[in-house]
């Protein structure tokens, strides 16, 4: 890029659309959902204006203010204010404000006009306050801003054409500010003056505007119905993550195994066909079969995001949340966990208060990650059996059980840390309620395609990697002459596995099982793959048969649980504990958390082990 690439930065307060708007400015895939506080790190795009010229976009995390209360808005703060080492204040401020709450949005607005930089402003959810029926006088509204305006809708590509015509002629006045220098320092009561007297000219309806439904929030915020509805919802996710994926996952289980023999067929035996076989098609292929039943949990997770229920949720659970320490800020963070404990950790930005926010980050970990969801699926499937009692399918109820026990785990500990080792008073909730939306198709459907993308880059890249790698490692050396059992047993993997089992035989894991953790350090569903190619490679018959009837003959049950168990604690990936150390700049807590994870994983699956042989299983 050069030197005097023009750079707007996106600015304005949560929620009001600014990603939606960077998406469509630049192309890119943002991640935008109907709650505050999803932007927490400031991401760059470019964009080409009409005259060929090349300009790049900020997106930052929404501010209400430029004095700071939470780390993502001192992230807007720092960089408006040119306050970065490694960067100047960026060229072009545009504003963005939500239509449907000028009257909040609007401080922000004479707040940055304030700093005396080229500005502009953009009035999105235009789409909203029309069919709502409240009239903004755009010109007005600029005359009295004194900066130039324009209507955005940017999840319908509206309006941004304007806005790029505007910016290339704000490019070429390059002034220092149009901006008005009378309002130097207001106060907060002469700011709302201000903007009462502005929405007075420009919109009066403004300040009458109701953005909410509170006759929906009286059921979906009601201490006990609201209560029960989050259970249900949670309730039929799970079971719909094991009842519709089964025919996707039917289809993608024949293929795999008409490739693998397809292969068998057409090769002559050897590393080769074995490395393809046993490797890629048993280790890879045994990972992606889960993809359907990833979808399917991402898309209930999309519609909660879309909705705007999830800050309702948290205001819901801050009860409980405050009883055990957290703070009801606690819960969006924790909920992406669900996704990835990376996002979830970085969410924690959201939380002004550091022990309160040190605490989310220590129990994120526990939130049952979508990378554990085939480790999951694979042993509920071979384990659990198929059935519904009461309409109620048993493996979805199994995975719900599962996700439970990952989340009564983190808030115990939470109540742990708090108790012993960072207390601090109970703060009550502040976040701003969405208003509640359709969720939007192309979003969904967008989100979805980015998910599957993300599964199949990993899939792709790192668990193809480790899995050719253990297969190598459990191929080679070759077994000596004369040798009776399957080579796996005189490789190096076998003789690693075997080291292992000294440490994990009292919970009941295998030498198999042992392997099989070690590359789950990277990333969680290679241990499904190695688990695969494993197995496949221990297999004396022609063609490795699908992993889960072959270890729901191998394992007892007793084994399988205890496994569960230990991945509802899984020492965490590698990735996790990195970002935990960027994120509170110390070595000190992701060591920690390696160790009480550790400690906890295999304390659980000791008990779940031992409870399970002592009844039999
Ligand atoms: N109807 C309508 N919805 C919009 C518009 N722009 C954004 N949205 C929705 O508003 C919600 C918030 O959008 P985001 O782009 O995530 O908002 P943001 O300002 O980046 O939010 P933070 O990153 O949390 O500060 C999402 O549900 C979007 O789909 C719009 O012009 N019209
Ligand atoms: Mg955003």
């Amino acid at each position: 890029m050069s030197a005097e690439t023009l750079r707007i930065a996106l600015v304005g307060n949560p929620n009001c659309g600014k990603t939606a708007l960077f998406n469509l400015l630049t192309g890119a895939r943002q991640k935008v959902a109907n709650y505050a506080g999803v932007t927490v790190e400031r991401k760059v795009g470019s964009a080409t204006l009409a005259d060929g010229r090349t300009v790049s976009f900020i997106d930052l995390p929404g501010a209400y203010s430029l004095t700071p209360s939470t780390p993502d808005e001192a992230v807007t703060r720092d960089m408006v204010m040119g306050l970065r080492a490694d960067e100047p204040a960026p060229d072009v401020i545009v504003a963005v404000v939500d239509a449907t709450n000028l009257v909040m949005n609007l401080r922000l607005v004479l707040e940055l006009r304030r700093l005396g930089r080229p500005m502009m402003v953009s009035v999105n959810m235009a789409d909203v306050a029309r069919a709502r029926g409240l009239a903004i006088d755009i010109a007005r509204l600029s005359a009295e801003l004194g900066v130039p305006v324009v209507e955005t809708v940017a999840v319908q590509s509206r309006g941004h054409a304007a806005l790029l015509a505007e910016l290339e002629r704000q490019a070429q006045w390059s002034l220092p500010s149009q901006a008005e220098a009378k309002d130097q320092a207001l106060s907060l009561p002469e700011a709302q003056r201000e903007v009462r007297r502005i929405l007075a000219v420009a919109a009066p309806g403004a300040a009458q505007f109701k953005r909410f439904n509170h006759r929906l929030d009286a059921v979906v915020m009601h201490p006990v119905w609201g209560l029960v509805l989050l259970a249900g919802l949670l309730f039929l996710m799970f079971q719909a993550v094991f009842s519709w994926a089964s025919v996707p996952m039917d289809a993608i289980n024949d293929a795999m195994a008409w490739a693998g023999e397809t292969l068998s067929a057409h090769m002559a035996d050897g590393p080769l066909r074995s490395l393809l076989v046993d490797g890629v098609i048993a280790g890879v292929g045994g990972v992606l079969v889960f993809l359907p039943q990833i979808l399917i949990l991402f898309l209930f997770i999309l519609v909660l995001e879309d909705s705007g229920y999830l800050p309702r949720a948290a205001f819901l659970l801050d009860n409980v949340m405050g009883k055990v320490g957290l703070s009801g800020r606690a819960f969006i963070p924790l909920l992406s966990s669900f996704a990835c404990a990376i996002p979830g950790i970085m969410a924690t930005r959201t939380i002004p208060n550091w022990r309160d926010r040190l605490a989310t980050i220590m129990v994120a970990p526990l939130m049952t990650c979508s990378a554990r969801l085939p480790v999951y699926a694979l042993l509920i499937g071979a384990f659990v059996p198929q059935r519904t009692v009461g309409g109620v399918n048993l493996q979805g109820l199994t995975l719900f059980v599962l996700y439970i026990a990952g989340v009564l785990s983190a808030m115990a500990v939470a109540w742990l840390l708090k108790r012993v080792w960072m207390k601090s008073s109970y703060q009550p909730l502040m976040l701003e309620l969405p208003p509640y939306r359709l969720p939007n198709l192309r979003n969904l459907a967008l989100g979805l395609w980015e998910r599957a993308r993300i599964f199949l880059r990993r899939v792709g890249t790192i668990i193809f990697a480790l899995t050719v790698l253990l297969w190598f490692l459990s191929t080679f050396p070759a077994p000596p002459e004369g040798a009776t059992g399957p080579a796996i047993q005189y490789s190096l993997a076998g003789y690693l596995g075997r080291a292992l089992e000294v440490v994990f035989a009292p919970i009941g894991f295998n030498w198999q099982i042992s392997i099989a953790l070690v590359p789950g350090l990277a990333a969680r569903e290679v241990a499904v793959g190695a688990l695969g190619t494993v197995y496949a490679l221990s297999s004396t018959g022609e063609v490795a048969d699908a992993l889960a009837p072959v270890i729901a003959q191998t394992w007892s049950m007793a084994t399988a649980y205890a496994l569960l168990a230990w991945f509802v604690f899984a020492p965490q990936c590698m990735s996790t504990l990195a970002v935990v150390r960027r994120e509170t700049n110390a070595w000190r807590y992701p060591l920690i958390m390696a160790a009480y994870l550790f400690a906890l994983a295999y304390f659980a699956a000791f008990v779940t082990y031992r409870v399970a042989l002592w009844l039999g299983a």
